[in-house]
């Protein structure tokens, strides 16, 4: 299955990576090799693929880029293998939202799932005891916000495709990868067994569950289900300013 992003841009697999349409912008990729990611992982000597996912931050349509700008907005995309990393399914390093000097804030990130399958992995903190910990399995056109300050890194929930995905996030962004890389990765791994993924706590922090779950709708975040974040931007430019200005929603007893 997949789904229409909203602007002419194509997921590819042979290189991974994007093509863009006609007056749609984007980068080069920055690709994420199995090397520069080992220290994250549960075997950090497993084999995989070279590059395990790459990235496009900042794409959209040329008409929409003032816009976006404005806001301090930036769409971005990543495309990750199919496979596994030894016993994990392919998935990224994990981090948090370093504070951004536009608000002085970790800020929060607005995923949609474009093709495959992902879980959206989150734990509140990187100390110890992590907090509540979350893995939200999300397919072709669902919505899943992570918010400021917890650390999250994406899964590929089905090994057999590739997965991509599109996201809001601030501008000025940055990624904290410390508190992940002095435990060895997030509190809990995802195992590949039986064709299913599992997900097995990290002995480096204490934490006592992993809650399993399907997204939510966001309607009060004034997220609508079943249209494409790019085009409710178009629609109302206004509607993700909670991205770049965090402290316009409501974060206390947020669950995914
Ligand atoms: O730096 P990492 O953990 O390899 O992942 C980078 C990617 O993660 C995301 O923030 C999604 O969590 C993307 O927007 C970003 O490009």
């Amino acid at each position: 299955m997949k789904f229409d992003p909203g602007f002419k841009i194509t997921p590819t697999s042979a290189p991974l990576g994007f093509q863009y349409g006609q007056r749609v912008f984007g980068p080069q990729v920055e690709n994420r090799t199995l090397d520069s990611i080992r220290k994250n992982l549960r075997d950090p000597n497993c084999t995989g693929p070279d590059i395990v996912y790459s990235i496009a931050m900042d794409v959209g349509c040329e008409e929409d880029r003032e816009e976006i700008v404005k806001r301090n907005l930036l769409y971005g995309a990543v495309t990750y293998a199919k496979g596994n990393l030894g016993e994990e399914p392919v998935r990224s390093q994990g981090h948090v939202h370093a504070v951004s000097p536009s608000c002085g804030m970790s800020t929060c990130e607005v995923y949609e799932i474009w093709s495959g399958a992902a879980y959206i992995y989150m734990q509140e903190t990187t100390r110890d005891f992590p907090g509540r910990c979350y893995a939200v399995l999300a397919y072709p056109g669902e919505v899943v916000v992570v918010p400021p300050n917890w650390a999250h890194c994406t899964i590929v929930a089905d090994i057999t495709k590739n997965m991509s995905f599109g996201a809001w996030c601030v501008r000025d962004f940055g990624f904290d990868y410390s508190g992940v890389r002095s435990h060895g990765g997030v509190a809990w791994f995802p195992i590949v067994k039986d064709n299913n993924i599992i997900f097995q706590k990290n002995d480096s922090y204490q934490t006592e569950e992993c809650v399993v779950k399907r997204p939510r709708r966001y309607s009060d975040l004034g997220i609508e289900a079943g249209k494409p974040i790019y085009t409710q931007f178009q629609e109302n430019p206004d509607r993700f300013l909670f991205v770049s200005n965090p402290k316009l929603a409501d974060w206390e007893h947020f669950v995914p």
